[in-house]
């Protein structure tokens, strides 16, 4: 059940280099999709690209019948900031139930701490492309938010002899999920496939502005509060010495 691939070297630069001085920010990307549409291929080649500069580690961890997931690990630099980029490849069931698997632990953790989401399919399967819809369903139910950042990937266009899914038809299946859409072949567009992982650091990037700007927007409110609190008590306190004051210096009645 337990596979590993990857230097024990690899390994113990992740573990020490695991902090926040070397990168900017953290990013978890998972990426979902049906069997062999591309998605263990995809982290490769993005990962890849980093291998001989040493900045790459591989992990798989967990391979069954129900849930594949694959971890990788590597540092990118996108508009100037250097991220830690942890990616997770996951083969889910299509629906959330405690018999197919998505009640699974780890696939429920991974879904709802992901800060980020690529979801593939292959130009040459239609199975795949209609997976995609429930695999749409199932990171929705799991994560009962809108902001999720989401990237929809078309793979394997080299094969274009083999393709059975329009680019329309992919077009229209991101535009009513509100995903950005891709077409492209991991075996022969590195390129695309870096610009993939960047679009959805950069929707990551918006998200996390978005919340730190309401958080600011709270933080202000919460401090005018403070301080609208403490000067009513200070006039309180004021007005009770006053009080205090005048009582004392009224004449004693001594009838
Ligand atoms: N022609 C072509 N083949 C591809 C492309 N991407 C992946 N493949 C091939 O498709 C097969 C499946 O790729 P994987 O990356 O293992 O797919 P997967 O989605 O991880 O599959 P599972 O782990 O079984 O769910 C492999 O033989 C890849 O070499 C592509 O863009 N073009």
């Amino acid at each position: 059940m337990t596979l590993w691939c990857g230097s024990a070297r690899g390994r113990e630069r992740l573990r020490s280099e695991s902090d926040s001085t070397v990168y900017d920010e953290e990013y978890k990307i998972v990426v979902v999709g049906a069997k062999d549409v591309g998605k263990t291929a995809i982290c490769q080649v993005y990962v890849g690209g980093r291998e001989e500069e040493n900045h790459c580690d591989r992990l798989v961890i967990q391979k069954n019948a129900k849930v594949r997931r694959a971890e990788f690990c590597t540092w990118d630099t996108v508009d100037g900031q250097t991220c830690c980029m942890r990616l997770s490849e996951l083969r889910m069931p299509l629906k959330v139930s405690t018999q197919n698997g998505n009640d699974d632990p780890i696939v429920k953790s991974l879904t709802q701490r992901a800060d980020g989401f690529l979801l593939l399919y292959s130009v040459t399967d239609t199975d795949s492309f209609w997976a995609t819809s429930g695999y749409y369903d199932v990171i929705m139910e799991l994560r009962n938010r809108m902001d999720t950042p989401l990237v929809f990937i078309a793979n394997k266009t080299d094969c274009a002899k083999q393709q059975v899914v329009t680019s329309s038809k992919g077009r229209d299946a991101a535009f009513d999920i509100g995903a950005s859409f891709y077409e492209t072949s991991v075996r022969s567009d590195p390129e695309g496939v870096k610009y993939v992982f960047h679009d959805v650091i950069r929707q990551v990037r918006s998200v996390r502005s978005h919340v730190r700007s309401q958080e600011q927007s709270c933080t202000r409110v919460r401090g005018l509060i403070h301080r609208l609190s403490l000067k009513s008590k200070r006039k309180r306190s004021k007005s009770r010495s006053r009080q205090k004051l005048t009582s004392s210096e009224q004449p004693v009645d001594k009838n």
